[in-house]
């Protein structure tokens, strides 16, 4: 049997593990080709509706930190567009750069964007939890919205005021009454795919929902993302940025766009 090396190049600089699983034929992050995409005229527009209520609490997780929601009910969902029925929030969470120059996932034309928002969705009509869910073909819906700097983004200073008290690893803060809508940019045109968690367990279960309009936030908003830690309380500390994964191959996959 062949022994599975993996040189140091190849091993990811924060979970140390492989960048890439052997045999994975629709993994994410992709570079989005605008020329390549194919337009659906009969993909249908995304709909969100989410109950502020369900946010339960942020916390930081050693590679971002999500604000999570209470996902035992329909109260907060994502459908229509690519979707056959509708998807529960499960949580959100950011990838970003080390500076302003990199730190999205995806990118579009080669172009990068500081840092990147996921939506993270599950098939609540066809799995029963999301642990189960992330494991199936169809499991998991996740928005992504790319982020550039500019304006102040009002709503989204909540979260970032909060972010102090979950600064290292593990640590997680009571939060409420927050709704992901207001994170949402104001164009409903997005590209989809079939992808993959960008983070292990790399399992295939994701149909990507990426945003084509980037909503802005400022750089000291930004910044205080860069002050999260990756560690916990008593290591050495290491700053929690680039976070994110390096490009994927597109192997045989069609990425298809909701507009002309
Ligand atoms: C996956 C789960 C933790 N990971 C995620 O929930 C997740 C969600 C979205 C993304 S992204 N960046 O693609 O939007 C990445 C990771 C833990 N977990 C639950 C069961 C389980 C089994 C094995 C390993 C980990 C496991
Ligand atoms: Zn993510």
């Amino acid at each position: 049997a062949c022994s599975l090396q993996h040189n140091n190049a190849n091993l990811h600089p924060i979970w140390k593990g492989p960048l890439d699983i052997p045999g994975g034929s629709r993994q994410s992050p992709i570079d989005i080709r605008v020329r390549d995409s194919v337009f659906h005229p009969n993909l249908a527009p995304i709909s969100t509706q989410y109950d502020p209520n369900t946010c339960l609490h942020i916390w930081n997780n050693g590679y971002s930190f999500l604000v999570e929601y209470d996902d035992c009910t329909n109260k907060s969902v994502v459908s229509g567009g690519p979707l056959e029925n509708p998807y529960r929030l499960k949580q959100f969470h950011f990838h970003w750069g080390a500076n302003n120059d990199w730190g999205s996932e995806h990118t579009v034309d080669s172009k990068v964007f500081p840092a990147e928002l996921h939506l993270v969705h599950w098939n609540c009509s066809r799995y029963r939890t999301f642990e189960e869910a992330i494991m199936e073909e169809n499991g998991l819906a996740v928005i992504g919205i790319f982020i550039k700097l500019g304006r102040h983004h009002e709503k989204l200073q909540k979260l970032v005021d909060i972010l102090p008290s979950v600064r290292y690893k593990e640590s997680l803060t009571e939060f409420n009454y927050f709704d992901p809508s207001c994170l949402l940019p104001t164009c409903s045109d997005y590209w989809t795919y079939s992808g993959s968690l960008t983070t292990p367990p790399l399992t295939e279960s994701v149909t990507w929902i990426m945003m084509k309009k980037p909503i802005e936030v400022d750089h000291s908003q930004l910044a205080v993302f860069r002050s999260l830690l990756y560690t916990a309380v008593g290591e050495e500390e290491k700053n929690m940025v680039d976070n994110f994964r390096p490009l994927q191959p597109l192997m045989n996959r069609t990425v298809h766009s909701s507009f002309e």
